[in-house]
């Protein structure tokens, strides 16, 4: 009976392992792989390279299984024209799913709340589809093990729950672009370490828990407060005028007093009497200005003709009403009163001349510089750059140093190699002006700003959308500027290379400037935060710069064209991450496509090219200055990938049409 019964179990036990253990792996596989069709079938796509011979999913791409489950827990299927609604009931299947990426996709509808059985999803992408409707709330409960979530650029809306609180590992929140509504509660998410709402319909104030965030978070809603610009309106600081108008507003409700009928007319007219005369004073001014104005002629008229520099605005007056005069006057009009020995011009007599550069013979004279309207461009390392507006229409940047260190005949000959140098790369310093109080260098102006300002906004402005060949050739524009610095000579670096520093022409071609200005200041400040990310790691000593240290910084600027982040993105440093280790490490796990930026992600066919642009990037930013190619190297290389891209020009697709979903809104 005792061996008996014992092989009846181990016969039993045999039985139970050959056929109900399998049996019940293979259910849970053949759900995965019966919700994987399910899901085919919804929403199509490039799925169609599923072969349903295969009995188990786990080799299909986009599908990864773990060994020791057999259950698939990684999704990937980004920007594979998914298109419609995904059904309920497929997600309920894939329950051991971790990562579930769909983005750039044209998914729509409300996102199924059968996720909530993914209870051990980490990674949700879904950003660039069509998503609409709120979030589920029944997420919020489930899904406690979110590290990421990125719902950027969809259509969600209704209210942003204070559910996300559950979300307790959460690291990325990008909600970004969407329509969501009301105010932003308080999230108190300890290891929340890149957070974006912008573009939202969002309003309010910053909640407390929020505001150490950077501002470019916010923008493109109607917030208030910290970290924005705009105040939040209380009672201490809403005018008293406004109350009145208040009181007015609610009287009115009521019906107007005849009283008050009679004081909006009187107060009204008197207003337009008042804008009419201001008009007439402001039109008498210019026709005096003109008038006395005839010296700079025609003549000169057409020297700012030959610079190509016409005003953008017809008036030719700054915006703000500064002028150049109100900046430098007092100090040159010290200088010119303090003794002819202070020196100025070219000339060593005394006189207080601009010195021009190339043949560039006097087009302008420093009067004329001083009457000009000027609006401030920024305030960098080196000085206060301008923009002058002079009297014949021409504009140029003008940049006033600060702390220039060397002696006078130091800075002419260095100024004078600086000017020396002419590519169609660089921003052409046409003059320069030295006295002992003041020193000036005169630029031409470039109306489209820096790179930095269109790749992330600037003064309250948005974003400038910037497609894949915009972008790479702007890369090999500004590679090919530095390239012709360092063909100077071994010792010859930009030592600055930044996107700031890479100033754009109408036609959006790249223009590198402030080469030479750390060897006249003494170098760069050894600590600022905008120019840490772009150091190369050697770089203790700012002024101790190279060729390689620029190739590294190089290598930073096309990364954040690639990506579209700023590599001093405050959210990255605060976990003292630079760009180039968040990108390594991306791609490390094999999630390249995540670094690109969404814009660019809308262009089909040249994801091979940015994946090249990101090698060259990859290389330039290696931290070992040996490792790092030569600046002609690179050009050449930037070259060979954008000669494939125009080779695939005619078949390059914008996979997404509707300019909403990505930064176009910016
Ligand atoms: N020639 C120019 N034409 C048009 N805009 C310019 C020109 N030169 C500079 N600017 C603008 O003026 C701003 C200030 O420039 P500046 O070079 O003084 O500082 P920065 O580049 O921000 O910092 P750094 O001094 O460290 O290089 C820049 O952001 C740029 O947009």
């Amino acid at each position: 009976m005792g061996i008996h019964s014992a092989t009846t179990i181990m016969l039993l036990l045999l039985f139970y392992i050959l056929v109900f253990l399998p049996a019940g792996i293979m259910t849970d596989l053949a759900s995965d792989r019966a919700a994987l069709l399910s899901l085919r079938s919804a929403v199509g796509g490039r799925t169609l390279f599923w072969t349903t011979t295969q009995q188990t999913p786990c080799n299909w791409p986009g599908v990864q299984c773990d060994n020791t489950t057999n259950r698939v827990t990684a999704l990937h299927l980004p920007g594979v024209s998914l298109s419609g609604r995904i059904p309920l009931g497929i997600f309920g299947n894939l329950t051991k799913l971790k990562t579930l990426s769909l983005r750039f996709n044209a998914l729509s509808g409300p996102l199924p709340s059968d996720l909530s059985s993914c209870l051990d999803l980490r990674n949700l992408y879904l950003q660039g589809n069509r998503f609409s409707g709120l979030f589920p709330e029944n997420l919020f409960s489930s899904l406690r093990d979110l590290v990421r979530l990125n719902l950027a650029g969809n259509n969600f809306s209704g209210e942003i729950s204070s559910g996300f609180n559950n979300f307790t590992r959460l690291r990325t929140l990008y909600l970004e672009n969407n329509q969501f509504s009301g105010s932003l509660p308080d999230l108190n998410i300890p290891n929340l370490e890149q957070f974006n709402v912008s573009f939202n319909n969002l309003n309010g104030s910053v909640p407390k828990s929020l505001r150490s965030k950077p501002k470019e978070s916010f923008i493109g809603n109607s917030f208030c407060g910290s970290p924005l610009d705009e105040i939040c309106p209380t009672k201490e600081n809403v005018p008293p005028a406004v109350s009145v108008d208040l009181d007015r507003n609610r009287k009115k409700k009521n019906g107007l007093s005849g009283g008050a009928i009679a004081g909006i007319v009187i107060g009204s007219v008197l207003g337009l009497v008042v804008l009419l005369l201001l008009l007439f004073i402001l039109c008498r001014k210019r026709t005096t200005k003109k008038t006395s104005s005839v010296d700079i002629g025609a003549s000169k008229l057409t020297d700012a003709e030959v610079l190509g520099e016409k005003p953008l605005t017809g008036s030719g007056t700054g915006s703000n009403g500064f002028s150049v005069a109100a900046a430098a006057a007092a100090a040159m009009t010290t200088s010119s009163t303090a003794g002819v020995n202070t020196g100025g011009g070219a000339d060593g007599s005394g006189n207080k001349k601009l010195v021009f550069f190339r043949n560039s013979s006097t087009i302008f004279d420093l009067e004329d510089l001083l009457r000009a309207s000027a609006e401030v461009l920024g305030k960098g390392t080196f000085g206060t750059a301008y923009k002058a507006v002079l009297e014949a229409g021409m504009m140029v940047a003008v940049k006033r140093l600060k702390d220039v260190t060397v002696s006078e005949p130091e800075f002419r000959e260095k100024i004078e190699f600086v000017g020396a140098m002419n590519h169609e790369n660089l921003v052409p310093l046409r003059a320069y002006y030295y006295s002992k109080e003041e020193k000036l260098l005169v630029y031409d102006y470039m109306p489209m700003g820096s790179l930095s300002a269109l790749l992330h906004g600037n003064k309250g402005g948005g974003r400038t959308p910037l497609n894949w060949e915009i972008r790479s050739g702007i890369a090999l524009g500004a590679a090919r500027g530095i390239e012709y610095l360092h063909s100077h000579g071994q010792d010859i670096s930009h030592g600055n290379i930044k996107s700031s520093n890479v100033i754009l022409t109408k036609s959006l071609e790249a223009r590198i400037s402030d080469f030479g200005l750390a060897n006249l200041v003494g170098g760069l400040p050894s600590t600022p935060n905008r120019v840490a990310g772009y150091r190369a790691p050697e770089v203790t000593d700012p002024r101790r710069v190279s060729q390689k240290a620029d190739v590294y910084s190089f290598g930073v600027l096309l990364l954040e064209l690639l990506t579209g982040k700023a590599p001093t993105h405050a959210l990255l440093n605060e976990e003292g991450v630079d760009l180039p280790r968040w990108v390594q490490s991306t791609v490390k796990e094999e999630w390249t496509s995540e670094v690109f930026d969404l814009e660019l992600l809308r262009y089909q066919n040249v994801e091979e090219d940015m994946v090249q642009l990101l090698q060259v990037a990859i290389d330039c930013a290696a931290q070992y200055p040996d490792n790092r190619p030569t600046m002609a190297e690179v050009t050449s290389r930037i070259q060979e990938v954008r000669r494939a891209s125009l080779i695939r020009g005619g078949e390059v697709q914008d996979v997404d049409p509707d300019p909403d979903r990505v930064h176009e809104s910016d």
